[in-house]
């Protein structure tokens, strides 16, 4: 008698990030290596409610990995928050013979995925952290962040050259969420002369004093960074404290925005991708459950769902200190 086929379910959830089409990439060609067919959901948590299910091959991941966006789409579910969407999804899975899921999403997804684990305990659940806030526990890096990084940088580089030849000041906001993640590196890596995050309580005094000095004695432009999350409020408003102090009016304000989410993945966001997505297969053809696959110290490692949640990131003494010296 002929064996049924092993069935895996993927789905992306939570806003979109570059590298997932990599990793999508990887989980299907890992799973058809591994002898299970494989579905993609459409639609991250909403398309699982509803079911709507294709099939994935080889073909339909050929000449993907570059691509940014996710080809299964994704969503932010307000259903899946609650108990009755939750048993849609369950019941969906079920009908359609499915107990294997993979789920690649961000804290919120992840956060989501656990509940929903515990709630059904014959679906077994792999997650896979990505998110350009960097903002997940139990892995150094999330699919997406290097490249928003690299963007934000990019532009953070263009908006000096024009800074620079109107002796302008430049206030740059970055997406994170309730993270300084890409705050941080994308000051660090432009130069910036001030970096606002929400993980540090800057002194305003001490920040607005530092700008004046650099203005008045070093440089014919400045640019601050400010995360979105952080607490002064964003970038207008940073601009409204500058103004009252310098008294500069010569000063713009760029809010990147969801430009930081779309574009080709780096190298480095592909490679992750296609790691994790290889080991989420790994380890659910091993029998691990209600795992996540995270990055930790250059290897790949699991960690229970329930322990994943939001990070932000911890600045130890050097790290303070690199910030303080780097845009004094
Ligand atoms: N506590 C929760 N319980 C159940 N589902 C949740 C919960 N939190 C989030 N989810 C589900 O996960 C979806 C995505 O979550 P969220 O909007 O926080 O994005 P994310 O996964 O953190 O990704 P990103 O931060 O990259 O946008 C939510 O719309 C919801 O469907
Ligand atoms: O795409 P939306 O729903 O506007 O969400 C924006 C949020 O999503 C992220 O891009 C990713 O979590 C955050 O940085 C940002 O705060
Ligand atoms: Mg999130």
């Amino acid at each position: 008698m002929e064996q049924r086929k092993r069935k895996i379910a993927v789905l992306t959830s939570g806003g979109d990030a570059p590298g997932l089409n990599a990793c999508i990439n990887a989980v299907v060609r890992t799973a058809i290596y591994y002898n299970y067919s494989v579905l993609g959901v459409r639609d991250g948590y909403e398309g699982l409610i509803t079911g709507r299910v294709m099939k994935l091959d080889l073909t339909d991941v050929n000449d993907i990995i570059h691509l940014g966006g996710t080809i299964l789409k994704t969503s932010r579910s307000e259903q899946f928050k609650i108990k009755e969407g939750r048993f849609l999804a369950y019941e969906q899975l079920k009908q359609k013979d499915i107990d294997h899921l993979i789920v690649i999403g961000g804290d919120g997804s992840l956060k989501g995925t656990s509940i929903f684990s515990k709630e059904y305990n014959d679906i077994s659940i792999i997650g896979i952290p990505k998110t350009i806030d960097n903002d997940i526990s139990g892995t150094d890096y999330s699919i997406g962040y290097d490249t928003a990084l690299n963007t934000a940088v990019s532009a953070v580089d263009k908006l000096r050259d024009t800074a620079e030849s109107h002796n302008r000041i430049f206030i740059v906001e970055v997406m994170g969420r309730d993270a300084g993640y890409i705050a941080y590196g994308t000051g660090l890596a432009t130069g910036a002369e001030g970096i606002l995050i929400p993980e540090t309580h800057m002194d305003h005094v001490y920040l607005l004093d530092n700008l004046r000095r650099n203005w008045h004695e070093k440089r014919s432009s400045l640019i601050l960074i400010v995360a979105e999350g952080d607490e002064t409020g964003g970038a207008r408003r940073v601009a409204e404290e500058i103004t009252n102090y310098l008294g500069n009016k010569e000063i713009r304000i760029s809010i990147l925005g969801h430009i930081q989410r779309g574009g080709s993945p780096t190298a480095f966001d592909r490679i992750l991708a296609t790691q994790l997505g290889n080991m989420a297969v790994t380890f659910l053809n091993k029998g691990a459950k209600n795992v996540m696959v995270g990055f930790q110290r250059q290897e790949i490692i699991t960690i229970p769902l329930k322990d994943v949640g939001r990070r932000s990131m911890s600045l130890n003494e050097k790290a303070l200190k690199l910030l303080e010296i780097m845009t004094s």
